[in-house]
């Protein structure tokens, strides 16, 4: 552990020796005794981590020390030390920003021992403050999270943009894996809803009977096993954004209730009577197209206009292949960083490798086999060799036969389940896919 370090100046050489072995008794500390402000100013780019300074030193006032610290070191912590008691210098010092001013007596000693606590402690909120603060403009910068600079990707950006700086509803098609969700999250994230709940809830994956308790929440007794009262998702997601993934599986009696919902923006929890008041933005996503859903009679189209609000189009990796590097060599670096290992770099057939490759699983199978291939490559060189594709797995069954991503889906979770011995939670984590996919799948026989 790195020493806190604590210079004190101080003329007295008695005193200034109690107060630097009282301090050294903290193993943390290191403690410099300085006789004079000159010799403090000279040190200070040995950066101490605080200084206690004597309000009269022989060359210089507590005060003017104090200013010239300040001047080169603004948010170095000062406790003054004084043998006079004088209200109105106190009140000076710390209106100047003195971060402690102490009177020499009996207690000084313990008493500075508390205040350096005390300031240290502030020191490690303000850090813990300004990480936080990092880390939500990372989440607000999305252009962290969304990679690529192909036109396509580059017109969702400005799309994003416009419709976080509104409060208009947004609705995002785009095949599996093509990042309907990140982009959800930058509307919100870029949005002046930011700093309130963003609440995702897929669709696909909620058992039909549960869809309208998780949505619309319910009052305690409301149907048996209604043990308490329950909030809705519409409710947490009161004053930010409610993500609702795979709108297209909604049943056509609870789309009805979503509308009136939408219109009247207030809701009543199932066995309640009392309006609950809403306000959110609506983003929903759906690899389906909402349009033919609706002529097929399967969408509301009261509703599919409530919702479309600004439609922002995902196209497959397939058709912006100019991404496919740039965001291979960002979860390359992104795996690095997790595994707190060195970079990897991609050899000149590996990359060739990557771009004529289809991606049916688009960008989550991109990161899967360039995690994949990262393990396996050696001296973290990655080559042709090392790069696995899924549909390589199940290569035979394949040949010569085209399949669409449904069928080319189950068979990848087929090979997996076979290779984890049909271990759905494994499978799911693996292929990063919802567990939920998995069961249906095997419910409707098609594994
Ligand atoms: N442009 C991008 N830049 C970087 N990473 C991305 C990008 N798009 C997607 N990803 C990553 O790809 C994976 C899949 O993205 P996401 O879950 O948003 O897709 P999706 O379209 O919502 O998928 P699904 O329809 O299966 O729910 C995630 O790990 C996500 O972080």
């Amino acid at each position: 552990m790195l020493l806190f370090k604590i210079f004190i100046v101080e003329d007295d050489p008695w005193y200034g020796e109690i107060l630097q072995y009282h301090l050294g008794l903290n193993p943390d500390y290191e403690v410099t005794l300085l006789k004079t402000g000159k010799e403090c100013l000279a040190q200070l780019s040995k950066k101490p981590d605080l200084v206690t300074i004597d309000f009269s030193l022989p060359d210089l006032n507590g005060e003017e020390l104090f200013r010239k610290i300040r001047a080169t070191q603004p948010h170095l912590p000062v406790i003054v030390i004084s043998a006079q008691d004088k209200i109105t210098t106190a009140v000076s010092l710390l209106k100047l920003g003195v971060d402690d001013y102490l009177v020499k007596d009996d207690h000084t000693k313990e008493l500075l021992w508390k205040s350096i606590i005390r300031i240290r402690e502030n020191l490690s909120l303000k850090e813990e403050i300004s990480e936080l603060k990092a880390e939500l403009k990372t989440k607000y910068d999305y252009s962290n999270t969304i990679v690529g600079n192909s036109a396509a990707i580059r017109q969702v950006f400005r799309l994003i943009d416009k419709a976080a700086a509104s409060t208009i509803n947004v609705s995002i098609t785009g095949e599996t894996g093509t990042g309907k969700e990140v982009v959800a999250k930058a509307v919100h994230y870029h949005s002046p809803r930011a700093s309130q709940p963003f609440v995702a809830v897929n669709m696909a994956a909620i058992p039909k009977e549960l869809v309208e308790s998780e949505l619309f929440g319910y009052e305690k007794g409301a149907f048996t096993g209604a043990q308490q009262r329950k909030t809705g998702k519409f409710e947490e997601a009161n004053g930010g954004t409610l993500f609702l993934d795979e709108i297209g599986e909604l049943e056509l009696g609870i789309q009805s209730k979503l509308l009136r919902v939408l219109q009247e923006k207030e809701l009543t929890r199932l066995g309640g009577n009392g309006k609950v008041k809403l306000d959110f933005r609506l983003v929903v996503a759906t690899h389906k197209n909402l349009a033919d859903e609706v002529r097929k009679g399967h969408f509301r189209e009261d509703l599919y206009y409530r919702i479309v609000g600004m439609p922002i189009v995902l196209p497959p990796l397939r058709e912006r292949r100019e991404d496919i590097l740039l965001l291979a060599q960002h979860f390359l670096k992104l795996y690095s960083k997790e595994n707190k290992d060195t970079e990897y770099k991609l050899s000149a057939d590996a990359r060739q490798k990557l771009v004529q490759y289809p991606f049916p699983g688009n960008i989550r199978e991109l990161k899967a086999a360039v995690e994949l291939a990262a393990v396996m490559s050696e001296h973290h060189q990655i080559e042709a060799a090392d790069i696995t594709f899924m549909s390589d797995l199940t290569k035979d069954p394949l040949e010569g036969k085209e399949m669409t991503l449904r069928e080319y889906t189950r068979l990848i979770i087929k090979n997996y389940l076979e290779k984890y011995q049909d271990n759905v939670v494994l499978v799911a984590e693996k292929l990063d896919i919802g567990r939920s996919t998995i069961y249906k799948m095997m419910q409707t026989g098609e594994l």
